[in-house]
């Protein structure tokens, strides 16, 4: 089939890439000019394990990019991956939606058959139909089911993993009101489904499948606060929490998966994600306690670390290294990465700080241009007072001698990966 993708970021382009690899033909519509460009000459706008080498086997044949609408003209349905941020009420801001609603609308004046425009970003129960679809009809002067028709396929991929997820999802959720709509995605994923690990494939209604990518985000921080706040308790104990979540895990009924305690979860998704959804139910008069919950366990993970060095000397003047800056390992996103919370709190408690990363560095450089920043955990172990480990990159499990190049030797754990070793002050967040 020909598909269009507008929005060409983490989604766009990592759904972009695999489509065509599945045999579809591929256009990519962004307004970032450099983004276009770099798909046109066969890279990748994004740091994606596998998406490098999937664009450069599809660019100029079956995968394209372009800052021209038009280009949808010549694709039977568009998907809409464009960011949804939160607003400071945690409500999504619409504002690219809406923007490249209108501009689809008007380009589709241009456009004979039906088309199918199908919302892969994650927006709140009733967006599709009453914000998007809307805008294309007042731009287009067609109305929805005669001349377009609207979907929803939302979208389970995690950074770090993004090709491989998506490649062999666990289930394809679809959501649509009309055979056409149905047809076109059953066309769209078929040679998908074909070819992954027998996903299942979920059809259901369009706020339902709003509704369902929310459910799960909201599924899974809650999980990790559970964990989290287990631990915490576990801890007033002398609980190993480690061998407490392990065992859990073993009951199907639990599942092991996300129930890794420690320092919290960050990230582009979980935070806006869970922010939304509660801001839409308040909307609707209804209070979230258990969302709200949620996120005030993952907020004060970050202060109960500070604590923990605290018991040992007044941080204020003190140099503390943070180990790791990304919001998790495999990635260089520092969206929402609890390091910046750690950062923040040290330098306001007077501390100098000295971070490290094995690929983050740049990107938490533009937020903190003032801290220092080491090239290895080495070299930001050395003369520290203390390291704190904020992100679970396996190289920080087999730290050992290098600790003994530290001022002080206290090793706080955000996420429970160093190894114990005699001659450290080591304690584990939970
Ligand atoms: N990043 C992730 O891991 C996942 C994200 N999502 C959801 O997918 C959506 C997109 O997220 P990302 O891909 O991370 O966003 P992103 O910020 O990486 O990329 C968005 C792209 O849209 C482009 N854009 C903005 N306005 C435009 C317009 N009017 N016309 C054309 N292009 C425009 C931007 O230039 C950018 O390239 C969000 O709703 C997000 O919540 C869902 C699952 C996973
Ligand atoms: O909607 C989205 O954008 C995506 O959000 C998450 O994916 P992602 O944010 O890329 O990363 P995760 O692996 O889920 O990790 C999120 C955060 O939770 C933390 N985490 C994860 C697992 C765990 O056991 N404990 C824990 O603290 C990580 O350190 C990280 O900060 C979901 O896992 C994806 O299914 C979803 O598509």
């Amino acid at each position: 089939m020909k598909l269009s993708i507008i929005g060409s970021g983490y989604v766009g382009t990592t759904l972009a890439a695999c489509l065509a690899d599945v045999g579809h033909d591929v256009v990519n519509v962004d307004i970032d000019e450099d983004i276009v460009a770099t798909l046109n000459d066969g890279e990748a706008p994004i740091h994606e394990p596998g998406l490098d080498e999937l664009i450069a086997e599809h660019a100029g044949d079956r995968l394209r990019a372009t800052t021209d609408y038009d280009a949808v003209l010549d694709t039977d349905a568009t998907f809409l991956a464009l960011p949804t941020p939160s607003m400071e009420d945690g409500s999504n801001d619409l504002t690219a939606m809406k923007a490249a609603a209108t501009s689809l609308g008007e380009t589709l004046t241009a456009k004979d058959d039906e088309h199918v425009v199908i919302t892969k970003s994650t927006v709140v129960p009733s967006t599709t139909e009453e914000v998007i679809a809307p805008r294309i009809a007042d731009a287009s002067g067609m109305t929805v089911g005669d001349g377009f028709h609207v979907a929803m396929n939302p979208e389970f991929l995690r950074e770090g993993t993004a090709v491989s997820d998506f490649l062999d999802p666990d289930k394809i959720v679809l959501g649509a009101e009309t055979d056409t709509a149905f047809d076109v995605l059953d066309g769209i994923f078929a040679p998908l489904v074909e070819r992954a690990n027998d996903p299942t494939v979920v059809k259901t209604g369009i706020r339902e499948a709003e509704m369902i990518k929310y459910a799960n985000n909201a599924f899974l921080a809650s999980k990790i606060s559970l964990a989290n706040e287990l631990a915490n308790i576990c801890k007033e104990y002398d609980v190993d929490s480690g061998e407490v979540l392990d065992a859990i895990g073993l009951d199907s009924r639990i599942e092991a998966a996300f129930l890794g305690a420690g320092l919290g979860w960050g990230g582009s998704c979980f935070p806006k994600d869970v922010a939304a959804l509660a801001a839409a139910a308040r909307d609707k008069g209804y209070e979230p306690k258990l969302l709200n919950a949620v996120v005030a366990v993952n907020d004060g993970q970050p202060g109960r670390m500070l604590d923990l060095l605290r018991k040992r000397f007044d941080p204020a003047g003190k140099r503390i290294a943070v180990l790791g800056l990304s919001f998790k390992p495999g990635t260089d996103d520092i969206r929402e990465s609890r390091a910046i919370l750690l950062i923040e709190a040290l330098l306001d408690a007077g501390a100098s700080v000295v971070g490290y990363d094995p690929v983050a560095t740049e990107n938490m450089r533009e937020q903190f241009p003032d801290i220092d920043y080491a090239q290895s955990a080495a070299e930001a172990l050395e003369g520290a007072d203390a390291a704190l480990v904020a992100t679970d990159w396996d190289e920080f499990a087999a730290l050992d001698d290098q600790f003994d190049e530290m001022r002080q030797n206290v090793v706080i754990d955000g996420r429970n990966i160093v190894t114990r070793r005699d001659g450290l002050d080591y304690e584990s967040l939970v």
